[in-house]
């Protein structure tokens, strides 16, 4: 049976590789309990000691408006610890699958944005997730970067969870409307990491090599997202929470968000024959778990 070893126990898309494993592949957690992404000797003692097939680096400091804060750990963390990581794979020679964001690109663009497009991250986070992909590509020739977007799942914290808390209490929530992106379910996406891991262990071509971006089909603004989530909601008798959609000046952050970071996912189809469903069903059966 393949053996991957996952960076990031406790973490949403950790947890959804468990899930999606099943009895497929041995999945071997490496939390921080084992090592620190910054700790480069302890990254390399740890994925020798795993014996794997294949690396996903999972990991990583994603709390992006505390990153404007804390931009050194960030970078320790997502850029030289990813880089840890590569220097470990390549080491072991594990071919390794990281995870990168949409938040890369400042958002200008008006419409989906390809693998090749110049990135150029507004925030702290986006910055420490680009040099990642940097020292990944350039220390780890065996490696596929997968830039993902606004995951959502029953595990861990995020958007969806954050609105069903509000759900409990309140009418109306203010949500922006104008920050365009792929709601992606952590599910769907371990599904295709499992997929792409099996297809690069068997296949070292360079056309299955480099950066892809990996997301549910279809597009949402934050408020529309919020809308679904609220309606999966009523429909389970729940309170009929209202959106009201705001701009994004009309909710300061600390961190810069794109307001267009939707990606094009054309480039994983045609090399992996990969499209991962649209968001929406996917949605409605993370709500019905959440609120079974
Ligand atoms: N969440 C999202 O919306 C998106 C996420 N991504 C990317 O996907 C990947 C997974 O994200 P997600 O699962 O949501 O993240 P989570 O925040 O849910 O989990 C991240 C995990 O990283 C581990 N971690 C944090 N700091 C360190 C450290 N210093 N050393 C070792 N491990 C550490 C933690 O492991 P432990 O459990 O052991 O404490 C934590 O559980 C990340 O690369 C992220 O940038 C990309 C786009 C969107
Ligand atoms: C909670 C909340 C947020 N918002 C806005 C703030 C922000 O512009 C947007 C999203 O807010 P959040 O802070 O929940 O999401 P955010 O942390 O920005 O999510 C990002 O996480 C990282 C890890 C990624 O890589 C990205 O792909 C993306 O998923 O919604 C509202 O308008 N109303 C609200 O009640």
């Amino acid at each position: 049976m393949m053996r991957i070893a996952v960076t990031g126990s406790m973490g949403q898309v950790a947890t959804s590789l468990i899930e999606q494993a099943g009895r497929a592949f041995e999945i071997v957690l490496l939390g921080r309990r084992v090592f620190l992404l910054e700790d480069r000797k302890a990254v390399l003692s740890g994925l020798r000691a795993a014996k794997p097939d294949v690396v996903i680096n999972a990991a990583a400091y994603t709390a992006v408006d505390q990153a404007e804060a804390e931009e050194s750990l960030a970078v320790a963390i997502n850029g030289e610890g990813a880089g840890n990581v590569a220097e470990a794979a390549a080491t072991i020679g594990a071919p390794l699958l990281h995870l990168s964001t949409d938040y890369v690109f400042d958002g200008a663009l008006d419409r989906p944005y390809r693998e090749d497009d110049p990135p150029g991250p507004d925030s702290a986070y986006g910055r420490s997730k680009l040099l990642g992909e940097r020292l990944v590509a350039e220390r780890c020739e065996n490696s596929v970067i997968l830039r993902t977007a606004w995951l959502f799942s029953p595990y861990g914290t995020n958007f969806v969870r954050a609105m069903l808390a509000l759900n409990e209490t309140r009418d109306e929530v203010p949500v922006v409307a104008d920050q365009r992106g792929n709601p992606t379910s952590a599910l769907d996406l371990a599904a295709g990491l499992l997929a792409v891991a099996a297809r690069a262990r068997e296949d070292a071509s360079p056309t299955l090599r480099g950066v892809f971006h990996m997301t549910n089909a279809g597009k949402a603004s934050w408020a529309d997202l919020a809308e679904a989530i609220f309606s999966e909601a009523a429909k389970r008798g729940r309170r009929a929470t209202r959106v009201r959609r705001i701009t994004t000046a009309d909710y300061p952050t600390a961190a810069r968000r794109p307001a267009n970071s939707r990606l094009d996912c054309g480039k994983l189809r045609r090399a992996y024959g990969l499209a991962l469903p649209d968001w929406r069903p996917s949605l409605a059966a993370c709500c019905a778990r959440l609120l079974a």
